[in-house]
């Protein structure tokens, strides 16, 4: 079992909740800037674990959430940052509407890797409350956030994303500056979101996103027929595969199927 020690807190790292800590002052604060905070914002940290970001966070702004879920972290950054609103819990259940009572929030946080999508996802559906959301994650979501059409990067996850929010992969973290050392490099990506015209139908745009990219290498065609009409299609050519259209493409089509069901 990994321990690790800090300020008179000794814990037994727990994998399952991504417990790796940064060290390295220099990435801690270059992914602090990249946020751009202000000191009025409200700023939420996801995992803050012994406070590596939340000391810079807390150097720039004085609305400060926390939400962690281990209990000796939580107790840590209760007596460590008495300033800071820590929420002891899951970062999946909290109630974005609450925590943005006072104003609209920044997301910030070196994120637990096993539970990456279901926390973006839980983000893009609070993004209304959200003015940006500042995140490292595993290199290889990263890339696969940021990507763009034909590179074999780019799939579900870029097109539900993209469409919703402007996602920037800003810089790449190695694994030296983590203790302990996770088995794979990281990334920071800014992501912020934006109105679309496609806003009431995010649940249904989501599903005709897995659809067409049920099965990579076969036609539109083939992956959406049974399950939409695609008689009189004309914004995009169906023997295309999903992994060619750009998200403006994806827009055009689901658009163009709504409006025909
Ligand atoms: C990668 S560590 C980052 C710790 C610290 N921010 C740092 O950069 O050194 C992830 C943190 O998220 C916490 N965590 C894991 N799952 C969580 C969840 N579902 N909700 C809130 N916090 C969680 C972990 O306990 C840990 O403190």
């Amino acid at each position: 079992m990994t321990k690790v020690e800090y300020k008179h807190t000794e814990i037994a790292v727990k994998k399952k909740l991504g417990q790796n800590f940064l060290t390295d002052r220099n990435i801690i604060r270059k992914i602090v800037r990249s946020a751009q905070l202000d000191p009025d914002d409200n700023v939420v940290e996801i995992g803050p674990g012994f406070g590596a970001l939340t000391r810079e966070i807390c150097n720039v702004c004085q609305n400060v959430t926390a939400v962690e879920k281990d209990p000796a972290l939580a107790s840590f950054i209760r007596s460590e940052f008495p300033s800071v609103n820590l929420v002891e819990g899951d970062i999946l259940k909290v109630d974005f509407q609450e925590l943005a009572a006072n104003g609209q929030l920044k997301v910030m946080g070196n994120i637990p890797y096993s539970i990456t999508s279901p926390i973006l996802f839980k983000l893009l559906e609070n993004r209304r409350h959200i003015i940006s959301e500042t995140l490292m994650m595993q290199h290889e979501v990263a890339l696969r956030l940021a990507a763009r059409p034909g590179t074999k990067e780019y799939g579900i996850l870029a097109v539900q994303l993209q469409t919703f929010c402007d996602v920037r992969y800003l810089f790449k973290v190695g694994k030296k500056v983590f203790r302990p050392r996770p088995e794979v490099d990281s990334a920071v990506v800014g992501i912020t979101p934006r109105s679309t015209a496609l806003d009431r139908y995010e649940h249904e745009f989501r599903t005709f996103v897995r659809t067409a990219f049920r099965q990579r290498r076969k036609t539109l065609q083939n992956n959406l027929r049974e399950n939409y009409n695609l008689s009189g299609i004309s914004s995009v050519d169906l023997q295309r595969r999903a992994e060619s259209l750009s998200v403006d493409e994806f827009q055009l089509l689901f658009t163009e199927l709504h409006a025909g069901s």
